[in-house]
Parts: structure tokens; sequence; C-alpha cells
């Protein structure tokens, strides 16, 4: 079950670990989750794009514990770089996205590298969690809204904090888990 259910999972999964890992923004999340609702407990289409906040979150979220930690790919032909070194045919190459994302950036949750105006100069493929190029992710738009309303209606309801006696421990395997799960306290909002 790789595409968009495994995926989505993993992803919702780490993204409320990390808003329950950091209260602050999961408080602004929710603040701009109530602004945008009011009285209303059922999120309607529009309301998906008013998610500023919420997406930023959902993006470093996906930036530090990417679903999928890497995809491989086989050449068709032989690749000559400008520098005249040369990938064979025949090689399997494999993009980890895990490491790419960790090491390019600080292991800091900052969901505002992702502001409009950090990301205006940033290269396309400096972010790849659903991968790019022709093979790319056909639900990244669908799984991106899949987790606007997960989260919307977990934090509209609950607080959540982690178990900090059960932290995650990480397996990067075809799709990132946690080996002992992921553990978190909810506390009803209201
Ligand atoms: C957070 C959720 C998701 C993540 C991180 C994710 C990530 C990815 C990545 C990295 C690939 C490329 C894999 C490779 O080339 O080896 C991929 C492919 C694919 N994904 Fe997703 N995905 C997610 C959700 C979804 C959803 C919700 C759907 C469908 C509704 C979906 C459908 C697909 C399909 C069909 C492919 C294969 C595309 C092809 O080979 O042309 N994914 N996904």
């Amino acid at each position: 079950m790789f595409e968009g259910h495994d995926t989505t999972a993993s992803g919702i999964s780490w993204l409320l670990y990390c808003l329950a890992s950091h209260p602050e923004h999961q408080a602004r999340c929710r603040e701009e989750i109530q602004g945008i609702l009011g009285h209303r407990e059922t999120l309607q289409w529009e309301d998906l794009g008013k998610m500023t906040y919420s997406t930023m979150c959902i993006r470093e979220s996906l930036r530090l514990y990417p679903p999928v930690p890497g995809v491989s790919r086989q050449l068709s032909k032989p690749i000559t770089f400008p520098d005249g070194r040369t990938l064979p045919e025949v090689l399997c190459s494999l993009t980890n996205c895990f490491f790419l994302l960790r090491i390019l950036h600080l292991q800091v949750f900052d969901p505002l590298r992702f502001s409009p105006e950090n990301i205006s100069g940033r290269h396309s493929h400096a972010f790849l969690p659903f991968s790019a190029g022709m093979r790319n992710c056909i639900g990244q738009q669908f799984a991106m809204n899949e987790m606007k309303v997960a989260l919307a209606l977990t934090l509209l309801r609950f607080e959540l904090s982690p178990d900090p006696t059960k932290p995650p421990c990480k397996i990067p395997h075809i799709i990132l888990r946690s080996k002992n799960g992921i553990h978190l306290y909810l506390k009803k909002v209201r």
C-alpha cells in the first residue's frame, strides 16, 4: 500500500508528533484553523487554501520526516557531466531524500523556512518529499489536502503532547516509520 495510504499515514503521524513536540506552533495552527472556521466544525474546500501557517508546518514536517525517505532510478542511457565524469546506464541511482532534506537544512522544526519570502529564491528541487520529474507523486495535492483536513479536525478537538518516556525511533524503510510507534497524549480542547 505504498501510494496514497502508508505514505499519508506516515506523513500525518509525524506531523502530529512535530506539533505535539512544538506547542507554540501547534497553538498557532489551532488559532489559524479556528479563525478560518469560526463556529463551523467541518471544513469547506475553500478553507484549505487559507491554512497558510498550517501548510508551512506540514512542509516542515515533511522536510524533517519525509514519508518516502528515498527514491531510486535506473538510467536509460549513460550521462556525462560537464566535468567529464559519467554515470553508466546500468547504475541504479538512489536519491536519498531523507539524507538530503536533513543535511541541507538545520535539524530544528522551523515552519518559517517555508514562508513565501524564504522560498522565493530557493531551487525547486531543494525540497523533494514528493520526488520530482516525470515520475513524481501524482497524489501530492491530494495528500497535502488530506494532511490539512486531518490536522485541522484533530487540533480543533485536541491539544497534543508527546509521551517523553516513549520517543519515536525512526526507521527509514520504504516508508519512514517509528520502530516503537508514535505515542502522544490527547487533551480535549473544549
Ligand atoms: C504524504 C503523502 C505522500 C508522499 C510523501 C508521497 C511521496 C511519493 C514519492 C516520493 C513518489 C515517487 C516514488 C518513486 O519514484 O519511487 C510517489 C509516487 C506516487 N504516488 Fe505518492 N506520496 C504521497 C501520497 C500519495 C497519494 C495520496 C496518492 C494517491 C492518491 C499517491 C500516489 C502516487 C502514485 C500513483 C505514485 C507513482 C507515480 C509514478 O510512478 O508515475 N501518493 N509518491
